[in-house]
């Protein structure tokens, strides 16, 4: 079984209008209400291509109870632990420009970070652990990394996609697969990176140290991919960029279905990149047509040096 966890859910307040102005009253065009957070929009691009996940993490209120409904709606299955704070609201504005506004991750106690631990104990060899999205300072990064040791000691596959100083600490525990953008491995080694080669560069060291997969994202210029044997970057088809919010968990979501179909690493790169560009030519997340559609417009090269 995949399991997806988010620590921070949100219901992601997604509005388009022609243009804003901060410090205006601005009126949208058109708004949407989307089960938002990392793992979240993992589970449901899982879902879309045909694998099924269970999505843990941290939920509560009204909001909570949404983003419940709206996954049991898709026939995702859930099991939040329940929080007595309304999960966030987050607002996306899409207009001659693109802003997000995201609020705070609750405050968790350590009751519930217990019932989540136990649930991850609990996983079986085999299973796959993507904990994704931003985890709140207030919780140790000790409790993470104990998450990750018992991923290890029952042969579960971890998938982390975070940033900050929490991708710091966790990396050290050698994910399966880590998909930070350009900017979030750029923040993990004290630099800025600004193209292919400069990324290609810091993933390597990542590899080298023990990680199996580094996937690093660069919106419309593509990715590239290091794993022991392959150094692999790609275009990512040109289109209508419409909504870009969780490009990047689409692109984890094609990568892990596809490797789960087939073991084959490079494939799976070309389906994750053809996932992520699919999420952001429309307003919600891909479907698996819209994947199939532009998988032959994703160009892979081994990168040379
Ligand atoms: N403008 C774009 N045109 C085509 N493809 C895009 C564009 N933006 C994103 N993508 C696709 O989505 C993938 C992930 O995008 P990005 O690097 O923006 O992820 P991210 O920063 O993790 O996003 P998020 O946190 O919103 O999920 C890219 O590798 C690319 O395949
Ligand atoms: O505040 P975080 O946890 O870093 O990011 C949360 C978020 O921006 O990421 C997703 C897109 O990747 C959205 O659904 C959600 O609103």
């Amino acid at each position: 079984m995949i399991y997806t966890c988010t620590i921070t859910p949100s219901i992601d307040y997604t509005t388009y209008l022609p243009t804003f102005k901060a410090g205006a009253l601005n009126r949208a065009d058109e708004v949407y209400y989307y089960p938002g957070g990392k793992g979240i929009n993992v589970s449901r691009v899982l879902q879309r291509l045909g694998r099924d996940s269970i999505a843990l993490g941290f939920a509560g209120g009204f909001t909570g109870d949404y983003i419940k409904q709206f996954l049991s709606d898709e026939s995702i299955q859930t099991d939040f632990t329940e929080t007595n704070q309304v999960t966030r609201i987050n607002v996306k504005v899409k207009a001659d420009t693109e802003s997000e506004l995201n609020g705070p991750g609750p405050t968790i106690e350590g009751a519930q970070l217990e019932e989540l631990l136990q649930k991850v104990k609990n996983f079986k060899q085999g299973d796959w652990f993507v904990l994704a999205g931003s985890l709140p300072e207030s919780i140790p990064s000790s409790f993470f990394e104990e998450l990750a040791a018992a991923c290890r000691e029952n042969g579960v596959h971890f998938v982390l996609d975070t940033s900050g100083s929490a991708l710091k600490q966790l990396v050290q525990t050698k994910p399966f697969l880590i998909k930070p953008n350009e900017h979030e491995l750029g923040e993990l080694f004290d630099t800025t990176i600004s193209n292919k080669a400069e990324a290609v560069y810091y993933a390597k060291q990542l590899v080298a140290a023990g990680l199996e997969h580094v996937i690093v994202s660069m919106g419309g210029e593509g990715a590239i991919l290091v794993t022991n044997n392959l150094v692999l970057t790609a275009e990512s088809p040109k289109g209508t960029v419409v909504n870009t919010v969780g490009a990047g968990d689409s692109l984890v979501s094609g990568f892990l279905a596809s490797y789960m179909a087939n073991k084959d690493a490079a494939a799976a790169f070309r389906y994750g990149v053809a996932s992520g560009s699919a999420t952001a030519f429309q307003t919600d997340l891909c479907k698996e047509t819209d994947v199939e559609a532009l998988l032959s417009n994703v160009l892979i090269k081994n990168f040379d040096e």
